[in-house]
């Protein structure tokens, strides 16, 4: 599907999707306890795939309706439904620890948390797992992650020997001592812990590098207390393991504890991520007689809270109260700045969209991880601004984007099978002359599957076409 999309201003209140980060950890954690209600879930592709594998390892996830009962009340061993539980939460039966050995391969679709958070669960079993993706899925970095795996005694291996999925795991494994890379993804560590909480010894992670993504940790370590497992961040004057790098740190969760949610329910926060989108249309593109007003953006661990500083640093009219969850942006004229993104690597797409729009340049640095996504974003981003007329340069770990130099102009743009290209395209679109067509705009399935009918909604000239 290709969205088209012409210069236009937007207006109005709208919500943003529950946090994909938060759901998947939910979803998983419920599995790894007897069991939980997951309360204002995302829904959506990436999401689905995490319940998926929860159920191949013995659990079962299921939508409650709008009656707010499980349409099949049969399929869920819990005593009842929760009064308070609303339509669309999910009520999970866990497996309690001990996943079973799945009848059939996960197929953990676009979905880079799925695999590894669930790669670590097979570890756990005492027999084999196999887990495959799309074609994006298959060409991102495993390696790390059945590295850590092998050294504590577990099989894991890339079917292809080179680091990529299709992925070969199985346990069970009783926890030890890992040094894995922390550059690559935060994901593997997230995956160790998670896991590493119902082994018998417990893990320790230790880290050979600086770790990037280190936010999503934070979100997991948030994550993994509600659900009464206790974990913790090292600092870098905790003693090195072998091969780790000298005043690097280390993760640790202690084996033998149980996954046991508070009240037996967990509520997921709103995704930043996917907020960013509605705040850079809102600073490009408010009418300027009203403003954009995002709500669900009470506070939480997430890393991409950091899209409301830099939309300030920008220039943008932004207000953010707190207590209330709403944020408030006008339409701002914006100038360019610098932005590392080693905590943030899922801004850059927003960021680079509004350096083009910004007057100056935008200077977005570390950002070499954000290579290994459902595309290589860096270049993505630069391919598609350049087609828009946006000078672009791109380095290893960096990319410039010299906004204001020339207007944006509408232009077919790939949209790469990424939800997060799709999104900040389409932002784009909506500053440039003339027509901007972003092909495979169904991919915002991903994250944020009612992307177009938000934009929309807030009066946005956005039309679809097959
Ligand atoms: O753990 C998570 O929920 C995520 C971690 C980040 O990945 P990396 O840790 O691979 O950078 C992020 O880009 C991804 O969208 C979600
Ligand atoms: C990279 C992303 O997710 P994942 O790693 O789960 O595919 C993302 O949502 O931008």
């Amino acid at each position: 599907m290709d969205a088209l999309v012409r210069r236009s201003a937007v207006r109005g209140v709208t919500r943003a999707p529950s946090s994909k980060s938060y759901t998947h950890r939910a979803i998983l954690a419920a599995g790894y306890a007897d069991g939980a209600l997951v309360r204002s879930p995302l829904d959506s592709a990436d999401t689905r795939a995490t319940a998926r594998a929860v159920e191949r390892y013995g659990g079962a996830v299921e939508r409650l309706g709008e009656s707010g009962e499980p349409d099949d009340p049969e399929a869920i061993d819990f005593a009842e439904t929760p009064l308070d539980a609303a339509p669309g939460d999910l009520l999970v039966s866990g497996f309690g620890g001990r996943p079973e050995v799945p009848a059939q391969v996960l197929d953990c679709a676009n979905s880079g948390t799925t695999m590894r958070l669930t790669t670590a669960t097979g570890a756990l079993a005492d027999g084999l797992t196999v887990l495959t993706g799309d074609s994006s899925l298959r060409s991102r970095p495993q390696g790390p992650l059945l590295d850590a795996l092998a050294q504590l005694d577990g099989r894991a291996e890339s079917t292809r020997g080179n680091g990529q999925a299709p992925l070969v795991v199985g346990g069970p494994v009783a926890g030890g001592e890992v040094a894995i890379p922390g550059d690559v993804s935060s994901q593997y560590v997230t995956a160790l812990l998670m896991a590493g909480a119902v082994t018998e010894a417990g893990v320790r992670v230790g880290l050979t590098t600086d770790l990037k993504s280190a936010p999503y940790v934070d979100i997991t370590l948030e994550v993994l207390d509600a659900f009464g497992v206790e974990a913790r961040a090292l600092d870098g004057s905790g003693a090195p393991l072998d091969g780790a790098a000298d005043g690097t740190a280390a993760l640790a969760v202690g084996g033998g504890q149980s996954y046991d949610p508070t009240d037996g329910a967990y509520r997921v926060p709103g995704d930043f991520s996917s907020m960013s989108y509605l705040l850079a249309a809102g600073a490009l593109a408010a009418d300027p007689d009203g403003a954009l007003v995002v709500e669900g953006a009470k506070p939480s661990a997430q890393g991409d809270a950091a899209i409301v500083d830099v939309l300030d640093r920008m220039g943008a009219d932004i207000e953010w109260d707190r207590g209330d969850g709403r944020l408030t942006v006008r339409r701002s004229s914006l100038s360019g700045v610098e932005v590392g993104v080693a905590d943030t690597p899922d801004l850059l797409p927003t960021i680079a969209a509004l350096g083009a729009a910004a007057d100056g340049t935008t200077r977005i640095t570390d950002c070499e991880h954000v290579r290994y996504k459902e595309t290589d974003r860096v270049s993505a981003m630069a391919e598609a601004l350049g087609r828009m007329g946006t000078v672009v340069e791109e380095e290893t770990a960096e990319l410039v984007v010299h906004g204001g130099e020339t207007d944006l102009t509408g232009a077919t743009v790939d949209g790469r099978a990424d939800h997060r290209i799709v999104m900040s395209l389409a932002v784009a679109g909506l500053v440039a002359d003339g027509e901007t067509r972003v092909r495979g705009a169904e991919h915002v399935d991903v994250s944020f599957p009612g992307f177009f009918d938000a934009l929309d909604d807030l009066g946005a000239d956005v039309g679809r076409e097959e």
